[in-house]
C-alpha cells in the first residue's frame, strides 16, 4: 500500500487549483442513467472513486467517452451515455467500495421499472443506513424487498408516481436519488426537508438543462413535475468545497499563504465563518480569469474556537477532522461536536500520536492547542481522517508517515503534488518501493 511522507514546518506559498467536486460529480454521473442523450461533464475531478462509479455505469450498459488526458476512466470532459440500459443491478463487488453507489437506485427505477441495488453497507465513520431512500421511493409507489443483501425495486405498473415526502432527517445521498427518480415520474413530488448542499444543487441545475421541472432549487422544499423523457446536457461540475477548505486549513496551519484558485467563496461560508475568530484571513481575488480565495494567518497564530458540524449552511461534516487538526496548534482550547456521524473522531487518537491535547466525550472532542506537534507514523480509516493527519504532518516538526493511503485517492487529486509545488516537503511513497 502506498504512503505518504511528510517533513513538516514548511510554510506553504503559492496557488493550488481545485478540482470539481467527488461529492457533485458522482450524482452527476448517475443522472446519466435517466437519458438515452449524452450527458456531458466539464470539470470532473480524476478520483478513485470517479473511477469505480465508470465501473458500474459501464456494467449497466452506459456508454462512456472521455476526452482528457490519462488512460483511466475519469478526465476533465468526459461524456456518458445510456442510450439502453442493459443491466439494471448493481452488484456488491462494486457497491461495497463506495456508498455513493447506491445512488443509481432512483434513476434505474425511474428509467427501467426495476432496480437491483447492493445494501452498501456501513462505514468506518457510521452505519449510515439508506432506510431514507427506500421509504422515499416506496412512498413514490416503489415496491421494495431486501433479498440476499441487495435492494430489490419495482415501479408500479406505469411508472413511478409523484408524492409529497418528508425526510425525517436531512439526507444528502437520500435527497438525490428522489430528485432523480421524481425528474420521471408522474405527477408532482414534492420533497421537504430537502438536503441543501452545493451538490444537491449542482445535480438539480444539471436536471433542468436536461428538461427536468424542478422548483425551490437551493432550499429545503423541492418541487418536481415529472416529464415522459430527459434530454442530454453539457454540464460543469461544481468546483469542491471541502477541497477548498482543506488547502485553506493548510495555509493557516503552516503559515504560509496560498492562492486556491477555481473555486468560490460562497461555497464555504460557514468554514469561514468558523476560521476567522480563530485567526485565519480571507480574501476573494481573480488571477488570469480564475475566482480563488487567498488564504492567510491574519497575525501570527491561529486561536481555539467551538465547532458544530451541521447540514448545509452548517459547517461541513467532511471538514471537521482538517479543523480539528488546525485547532492542535492553536493557542487556548475548542470544542468540536460532530452531529452527523456516530463515529467521525478516528482521527483524533492519531493525532494525539503527533502530541496533540484531545479529550473525546461522545459526539464532542475538546482540543487543548500544544505549541507544536511531533512527526510519527500515523495511520487513518477514512477520507478526511487522512487529510487531516497530512494536515498536521505539514505543521508538525519532524518526519510524519501517513498509511493507507487509498483513502486519499478517493477525493485528493494528486494532494501531494499541489502541496509539494508550494513548498512542501512531501513525497508518496509507492507500495513496491517500500
Ligand atoms: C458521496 C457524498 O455525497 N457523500 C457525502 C454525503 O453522504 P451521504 O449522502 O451518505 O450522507 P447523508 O446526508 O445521507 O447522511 C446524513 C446522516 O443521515 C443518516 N441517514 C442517511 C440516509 C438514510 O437513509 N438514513 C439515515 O439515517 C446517515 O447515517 C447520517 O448520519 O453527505 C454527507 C453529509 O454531508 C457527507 O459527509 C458525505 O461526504
Ligand atoms: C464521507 C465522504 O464520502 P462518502 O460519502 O463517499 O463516503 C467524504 O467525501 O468525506
Amino acid at each position: 500500500m502506498d504512503k505518504i511522507r511528510i517533513r513538516g514546518g514548511k510554510p506553504l506559498h503559492g496557488s493550488i487549483t481545485v478540482g470539481g467536486a467527488k461529492n457533485a460529480a458522482l450524482p452527476l454521473m448517475t443522472a446519466a442513467l435517466l437519458t438515452d442523450g449524452t450527458l456531458t461533464l466539464t470539470n470532473l475531478p480524476i478520483l478513485a472513486d470517479i473511477n469505480t462509479l465508470c465501473n458500474l455505469l459501464l456494467q449497466h450498459g452506459v456508454a462512456i467517452h472521455m476526452a482528457g488526458a490519462g488512460g483511466d476512466c475519469a478526465g476533465r470532459v468526459v461524456e456518458f451515455t445510456a442510450r439502453d440500459i442493459t443491466n439494471t443491478t448493481a452488484p456488491y463487488d462494486l457497491v461495497r467500495k463506495m456508498r455513493a453507489s447506491v445512488l443509481v437506485l432512483g434513476p434505474l427505477l425511474a428509467r427501467c421499472g426495476e432496480a437491483k441495488v447492493s445494501l452498501p453497507g456501513g462505514c468506518a465513520i457510521g452505519a449510515r443506513p439508506v432506510d431514507l431512500h427506500i421509504k422515499g421511493l416506496e412512498a413514490m409507489g416503489a415496491d421494495i424487498r431486501i433479498e440476499g443483501g441487495y435492494i430489490v425495486a419495482k415501479a408500479p405498473q406505469g411508472g413511478l408516481r409523484g408524492a409529497e415526502y418528508v425526510f425525517p432527517k436531512v439526507s444528502v445521498g437520500a435527497t438525490e436519488n428522489l430528485l432523480m427518480a421524481a425528474t420521471l415520474a408522474r405527477g408532482t413530488t414534492v420533497l421537504v426537508n430537502a438536503a441543501r448542499e452545493p451538490e444537491v444543487t449542482d445535480l438539480a441545475e444539471c436536471l433542468v438543462k436536461m428538461g427536468a421541472k424542478i422548483t425551490g432549487i437551493g432550499t429545503d422544499r423541492l418541487t418536481i413535475v415529472g416529464v415522459d423523457r430527459l434530454n442530454g446536457a453539457r454540464h460543469m461540475v461544481v468546483p469542491d468545497r471541502i477541497e477548498t477548505g482543506t488547502y485553506a486549513m493548510a495555509a493557516a496551519m503552516t503559515g504560509g499563504t496560498l492562492d486556491i484558485l477555481n473555486t468560490r467563496m460562497d461555497l464555504i461560508k460557514a468554514a469561514v465563518t468558523a476560521l476567522v475568530p480563530a485567526g485565519v484571513e480571507f480574501t476573494e481575488i481573480e488571477t488570469n480569469g480564475q475566482t480563488g480565495i487567498r488564504v492567510s494567518r491574519a497575525n501570527g497564530e491561529l486561536v481555539g474556537v467551538d465547532v458544530m458540524t451541521e447540514p448545509y449552511p452548517g459547517f461541513p461534516t467532511d471538514l471537521q477532522a482538517q479543523m480539528m487538526a488546525l485547532m492542535c496548534t492553536a493557542r487556548g482550547a475548542g470544542m468540536i461536536t460532530e452531529t452527523i456521524f456516530e463515529n467521525r473522531f478516528m482521527h483524533a487518537p492519531e493525532l494525539t500520536r503527533m502530541g496533540a491535547r484531545i479529550t473525546v466525550h461522545g459526539s464532542s472532542a475538546l482540543v487543548r492547542g500544544v505549541e507544536r506537534l511531533t512527526g510519527a507514523p500515523v495511520m487513518a480509516t477514512d477520507l478526511r481522517a487522512s487529510v487531516s493527519l497530512v494536515l498536521a504532518g505539514l505543521a508538525a516538526e519532524g518526519e510524519t508517515t501517513v498509511n493507507r493511503v487509498y483513502h486519499l485517492d478517493r477525493g485528493y487529486e494528486r494532494l501531494e503534488d499541489k502541496l509539494a509545488a508550494c513548498g512542501a516537503d512531501i513525497e508518496r511513497i509507492r507500495a513496491e518501493d517500500d
